[in-house]
């Protein structure tokens, strides 16, 4: 069921009058429940998508709803019931560094009473538990490192039970380490609570390892939308086909170039079957693999093979593969 409805969003920034026009007649829903990108170039109006689910911004043309809400329509008394139901974390974490990491935590609740309860303390400390920082609570932001302030963010995004996590480019700023367990924070928030997560991010690596579904965004319109096998292995856009171009694997360049030459693209059980080797069992060919390469979308895995195919029986065997549910396509 749709959680966030985007119709026709258009957004119109006009600053020393000049005007641009970041989002032009943007229309997606995300579901309740799923891990949601927003990708594209910078520029390309990602944070500013982002920042109209919960306001920060408001559209010049369209609706955004929320759980069937029109945001349009809210009083200022609903929109700050409303704003309790989305928490948010940024590139730059946006935590107070004269506060604890608990005090950081605290501060959200803070905000809705001016006296916290014992449950209230309660709840703080199982946060930091949760997000694994139980052991640094007093420490202040200085004293912690990327992945570990991005987790106070995190929990202390959560203080009011949100149903939402907007995160803008939440791990631009870490390391490949910090960015795996953030990731996996994120990911395990979104299975254990049901958390819907919406990512904006310009790493295709974000992408393939946590999202369901995805939109790509290219000069403030929406290219495409769909699952994340979707847009990185069958892209319809310029933009999806560019942005998903690095993670295929490329033949190694002193091989040189073949008419023969095909990219083989396989998911799920098809990567520990033996697919090729059925594909090519008492035909004319040969075949040698120049390249290959598993990793996994979530936790389906999917593969990658450059080979080069040739003989009388080529025909066959590309149809055996599609028929085995691989994807090939010529490799220029
Ligand atoms: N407050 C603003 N005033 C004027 N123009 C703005 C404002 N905010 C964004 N823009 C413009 O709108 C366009 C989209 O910006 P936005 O920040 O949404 O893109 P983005 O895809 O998130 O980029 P990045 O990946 O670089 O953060 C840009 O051209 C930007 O300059």
């Amino acid at each position: 069921m749709s959680l966030i409805q985007f119709e026709a969003i258009a957004k119109r920034f006009t600053a020393s009058g000049r005007s641009q026009d970041a989002l032009s007649d943007v229309s997606f829903d995300v579901k309740r429940g799923e891990v949601f990108g927003i990708i594209g170039l910078s520029g390309s109006g990602k944070s500013t998508l982002v920042r109209l689910i919960n306001r920060l911004e408001t559209p010049t043309r369209g609706r955004v709803r929320i759980d069937g809400t029109d945001l349009s329509t809210v009083s200022p008394r609903d929109l700050i019931q409303l704003r309790r139901k989305l928490g948010m974390i940024f590139q730059q974490f946006g935590l107070l560094s004269s506060r604890t990491a608990r005090q950081n935590v605290a501060f959200a609740l803070e905000l809705a009473k001016p006296k916290l309860e014992a449950t209230d303390h309660k709840k703080v400390d199982d946060l930091l538990n949760r997000v694994g920082l139980a052991d640094h609570a007093h420490k202040y932001p200085a004293q912690l490192s990327g992945g570990q302030k991005q987790r106070v963010a995190i929990a202390r995004a959560l203080a009011n039970s949100p149903d939402i996590l907007l995160c803008d480019e939440p791990t631009s700023a870490l390391d490949g380490e910090s960015t795996q367990g953030v990731l996996d924070l994120l990911s395990e928030l979104n299975r254990d609570l049901g958390l819907t997560v919406v990512i904006v991010t310009h790493e295709m690596e974000v992408v393939r390892r946590i999202c369901d579904r995805v939109a790509v965004l290219d000069h403030g319109r929406l290219a495409e939308v769909g699952t994340v096998a979707q847009v990185l292995f069958d892209p319809q856009s310029e933009a999806a086909r560019s942005l998903s171009r690095h993670l295929l694997p490329v033949p190694p360049a002193e091989i040189g170039a073949s008419e023969d030459r095909l990219r083989l693209t396989y998911f799920g059980d098809v990567v520990t079957g033996d697919a090729l080797s059925a594909a090519t069992q008492g035909a004319h060919v040969r075949f040698s693999i120049l390249s290959g390469q598993v990793s996994a979308l979530k936790s389906v895995p999917y593969g990658h093979l450059i080979v080069d195919i040739a003989g009388p029986d080529r025909g066959l065997v590309i149809e055996r593969l599609k028929h085995s549910g691989v994807r090939v396509e010529a490799v220029a």
